[in-house]
This record gives structure tokens, sequence and C-alpha cells, in this order.
């Protein structure tokens, strides 16, 4: 199956498991693999036939502005139920980083795999 790919997006949200971590945003950086298949949108070359990445990173970084969080899973997790929802994705894969976190780590985070990876000859 194709994936659309978007790499290294970096939103601001409020996310922490402490206290002074409620009262300020921090910034996450999400990997994002979203299984499509791209041969319709190829064949006519039309935008409406496939995932939109401009339009999922714009929904992304709503989502990071409009939720407060203390766990990374929890963002993870939330925001992967909302944009299969949304969009109809059959299976992605999300990976959260929370770069600064722990200073001697240059990031830490989750990852994590979500859905039915639809089949095709290709992959086979
Ligand atoms: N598995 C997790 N461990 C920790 C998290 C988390 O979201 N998931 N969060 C924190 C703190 O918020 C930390 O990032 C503050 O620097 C600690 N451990």
């Amino acid at each position: 199956m194709d994936r659309i790919l978007i790499e290294a997006l970096d939103v601001e949200t409020t996310i922490g498991v402490y206290e002074w971590e409620r009262t300020i945003t921090q910034r996450l950086r999400l990997d994002l693999e979203l299984a499509t298949d791209i041969r319709p949108a190829a064949a006519a070359d039309d935008i409406g036939l496939t995932l939109d990445y401009a339009a999922i990173s714009q929904r992304i970084h709503a989502f990071a502005a409009e939720h407060a969080f203390a766990l990374v899973e929890t963002f993870a997790e939330r925001l992967a139920a909302c944009l299969r929802e949304e969009h109809g994705i059959a299976w992605l894969r999300l990976t959260v980083r929370k770069p600064g976190a722990v200073a001697s780590a240059a990031a830490v985070g989750v990852t994590i795999t979500r859905g039915t990876p639809p089949s095709s000859e290709e992959d086979r």
C-alpha cells in the first residue's frame, strides 16, 4: 500500500505530567505515514482523490492548539483517532517526539500504528 508522508512536523501544545507544564506550551515533533492508494489521484492528477498532506498538517496544528494532555501517549492516541475518523485513513503510523524533555536525550516519545494496512498486490 502506498503511503503519504508528513515528516518532522513541529506543533505547539500544552503537554506534560508536571504542574508547571500545564501553564506553558511546548514543541512536539511528529512523523506520520498514512496508508492510501495514490493511483486514482495520480491517474487523474486530482488533489481531491488523495489525502491532502497540507490540509492534514493544518488539522494537526489545530488539534494541538485545542487540546492539553499530560502524556504524549494520550496526544498520539487521540490524534490518530481524530485523523482516522475525519479522513477515513485505514492505517497510520504516528511518531510523537518531545525534544528537550530529557536533557541527555535528543528526544523522547512514542510510535504507534493503528488500523489494518490495506493489502495490495505490490506488497505481496
Ligand atoms: N511515557 C511517558 N513518560 C513521561 C511523560 C510522558 O508523556 N510519557 N512525560 C513526562 C514529563 O511530562 C516530562 O516530559 C517533562 O520533562 C515524564 N515521563
